[in-house]
């Protein structure tokens, strides 16, 4: 039986006491993986490469904050519980025979099984997300070479991490299904050859889910609930409240005895800022602020304000997580506070290593039965993708296989599949790709295009052209011109394009579980400087469409930072600079709508056509697409209402003051 766990829109974890669980949790939950299909498992051996001290730091830092956590927990009279899991993961661990299991940051060897950047004789290729821009910042891509940091045990660990104490197993799947052969109608490689061949029954996909988001855990645990409920001692957490030994009675009594005493007093805080932050008294205090935060007005201390909890709590946070103060609090403000802390502990995860098959190559049943037979254990990603596979464990290096080689697959990260879903590129047409390199939208669009027409892979830093021409070719995408200007020339240099992309340079602040340095690394300029550059791109994009085109006349815009100022508020400029264009809706089928105010500044209503992507629902990185249609010139005057006139009157004038701070 297959049990499948997906995080869900909105989720919120259930804490009834304490943090959702911590990264030693998640660990242990890797133990439990199987392999989901083959014969060829390799337990619960995690991939990654050796290319990965950063990783490692991160790692280590963690292991510290664990141990030190576990060490307050037992002072704090917590730790027969918490140590009741470190014990029978330790004894799962010694029975699958993982004498690594406590080696969390330092796993070089076990990590062979993916993308090993050291070994790989694909080297430069891999080169995104390490790369520097010319302030020496990194420049984020979500696409190969950056997955080379990631583990396939993780969807087990992002199950444990919002699968908290007492939580129902409302979101597992227990029937399987094969994968609706439709599906792979719809692929590039003939079908007739594959009925013939009569394949299909050779490989069957399993239960493909149908909400079509990459998958939360390896699905393939055998416990039952009742298992799971036994091993985690999480019985108790299902009782009625109140009742003797409940969590629920736990908490309230930790609640009542701390009301008065969470937030430090001045001579505290005085005191404290001389000496070194404390770790664990930062998490314990983030779990008792929530508490207060969910009812102020009973928990709160007399004479302390909700903003005086929220600021303690995103010190906390900055403290505990490592951040700086500034982005915690840029981060915290676009979630509830339940949902932020959940937010946080998803990016101390790495997600899931996805692959995309090449279609101009393979079809994905031929190389996922390639793949199985080398030893990798895989399944699609979802419904909403037919290209994609999810990658749980391997026995070979999966970015050395012969189908790697071959240019039979890409390592992608699965949220960067959906700015080409959205383009949706039709065979024909002169496409834009603006910053390109290393490649994997270019190869995708190329694919999607079959090969036809033409598509321009531009990337303003030479250095990483490399990478793109390299993965041009392995992918045999023989539709592609590379070229490297900086974008905003465009369309000085080239336009008229029946579609643009711009995948724009951002912060990265999506995709800081493959890249921790953004924890302390961005800081209030980068918010000015960058959304100043995207503003600036993206109505070079929208300029270098052909409003006249006959089959396209779109302009995708993403990113892989979570915030506003790079999202939403880039659009909103573009929308007030460029009349003749409009948000449309995305066609993608999952995601949660860009936000149509933020902060008391309000944006244009149709934002909320704009996707957005978060680490913490959809186990995917945090991602933001929008797409637009320039309009002909009678369209655009046929929009224009009297209402929409005087908009754009007051939106004139908010331009001329935004112009002022630019
Ligand atoms: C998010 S990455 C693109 C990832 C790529 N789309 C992919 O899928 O592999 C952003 C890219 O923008 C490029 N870039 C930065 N500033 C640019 C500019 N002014 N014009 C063109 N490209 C730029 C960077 O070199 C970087 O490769």
């Amino acid at each position: 039986m297959v049990r499948e766990a997906r995080p869900k829109v909105g989720r919120k974890a259930r804490t009834k006491q304490g943090l959702v669980p911590t990264l030693t949790e998640f660990q242990a939950g890797m133990l439990e993986h199987k392999p989901y299909r083959g014969s060829h498992g390799a337990g619960a051996k995690r991939n990654g490469t050796n290319d990965r001290n950063g990783e490692r730091k991160r790692k280590r830092a963690d292991g510290d904050r664990e141990s030190k956590y576990l060490n307050s927990k037992k002072t704090a009279g917590k730790a027969e519980k918490v140590d009741f899991v470190e014990r029978s993961s330790v004894k799962k661990a010694k029975a699958a025979g993982d004498d690594d299991f406590y080696d969390f940051g330092d796993d070089d060897e076990q990590n062979g099984a993916a993308s090993d950047s050291d070994s790989s004789p694909v080297d430069d290729v891999y080169d995104s997300g390490e790369d520097e821009d010319e302030e020496g910042k990194p420049i984020f891509s979500d696409d190969e070479g950056d997955t080379d940091l990631l583990e396939s045990a993780n969807m087990q660990g992002l199950k444990k991490a919002f699968k908290t104490v007492g939580e129902k197993d409302d979101d597992k799947e227990e029937d399987e299904e094969e994968v609706d052969d439709d599906e792979e109608e719809e692929e590039e490689v003939d079908d007739d050859e594959e009925e013939e061949d009569g394949e299909e029954d050779e490989f069957e996909f399993e239960d493909n889910d149908s909400d079509g988001l990459v998958e939360g855990s390896d699905g393939a645990s055998d416990l039952n609930d009742s298992d799971v409920a036994d091993e985690f001692d999480l019985e108790d957490d299902d009782d009625e409240e109140g009742e003797p030994g409940s969590d629920e009675e736990d908490v309230e009594i930790n609640v009542d005895s701390k009301t008065t005493s969470i937030l430090p007093s001045g001579q505290e805080l005085e005191a404290s800022s001389s000496i070194a932050p404390d770790i664990h008294l930062s998490r314990t205090r983030i779990q008792e602020i929530l508490n207060v935060l969910d009812d102020f007005k009973k928990l709160a201390e007399a004479g302390r304000s909700r903003s005086e909890y929220v600021t303690q709590l995103i010190a906390d946070i900055a403290n505990y997580y490592g951040y700086t103060e500034f982005l915690a609090g840029k981060l915290f403000e676009l979630f509830s506070p339940r949902e932020a802390l959940e937010f946080f502990e998803a990016n101390e995860v790495p997600r899931p290593i996805t692959i995309r098959t090449n279609t101009l190559k393979t079809r994905r049943r031929n190389l996922a039965q390639a793949l199985v037979n080398r030893g990798v254990n895989l399944k699609p990603i979802g419904n909403w993708t037919k290209v994609g596979l999810q990658i749980f464990d391997s026995q070979v290096p999966i970015g050395a296989t012969p189908e790697y080689l071959a240019g039979h697959y890409i390592i992608q990260a699965a949220s960067s599949f959906l700015p080409c879903i959205a383009l949706a590129p039709q065979e024909g047409e002169r496409v834009l790709d603006m910053a390109a390199a290393p490649g994997g939208k270019t190869t995708y669009l190329s694919a999607l295009m079959k090969n036809t027409g033409c598509v321009f892979a531009n990337d303003a830093n030479k250095a990483r052209t490399k990478s793109l021409i390299a993965n041009i070719h392995r992918l045999g995408c023989t539709n592609t011109v590379v070229c490297h200007y900086d974008a905003q020339e465009f369309p000085r240099v080239i336009g008229g394009f029946d579609r643009v992309l711009l995948d724009a340079p951002c912060s990265g602040t999506g995709v800081i579980a493959k890249d921790a340095s953004v924890k302390t690394s961005r800081n209030e300029k980068d918010f000015i400087d960058l959304p100043f550059l995207q503003k600036k791109l993206l109505l070079a994009a929208i300029d270098s469409v052909d409003a006249n085109s006959k089959t396209g006349g779109y302009i995708v815009y993403s990113t892989c930072s979570v915030t506003v100022d790079e999202n939403e508020a880039v659009v909103d400029y573009a929308l007030r600079k460029r009349p003749d264009v409009k948000l449309v809706d995305t066609g993608l089928v999952f995601g949660v709508p860009g936000f149509t105010s933020f902060r008391g500044k309000e944006f244009n209503q149709k934002l909320n056509l704009t996707r957005r992507y978060y680490p913490h629902t959809y186990n995917v990185d945090g991602f933001f697409v929008a797409k637009f249609k320039k309009m002909k010139k009678k369209e655009v005057k046929k929009e224009e209402t009297g209402e929409d006139k005087k908009k754009q009157k007051k939106k004139e004038t908010e331009d001329e003051e935004e112009e002022l701070t630019l």
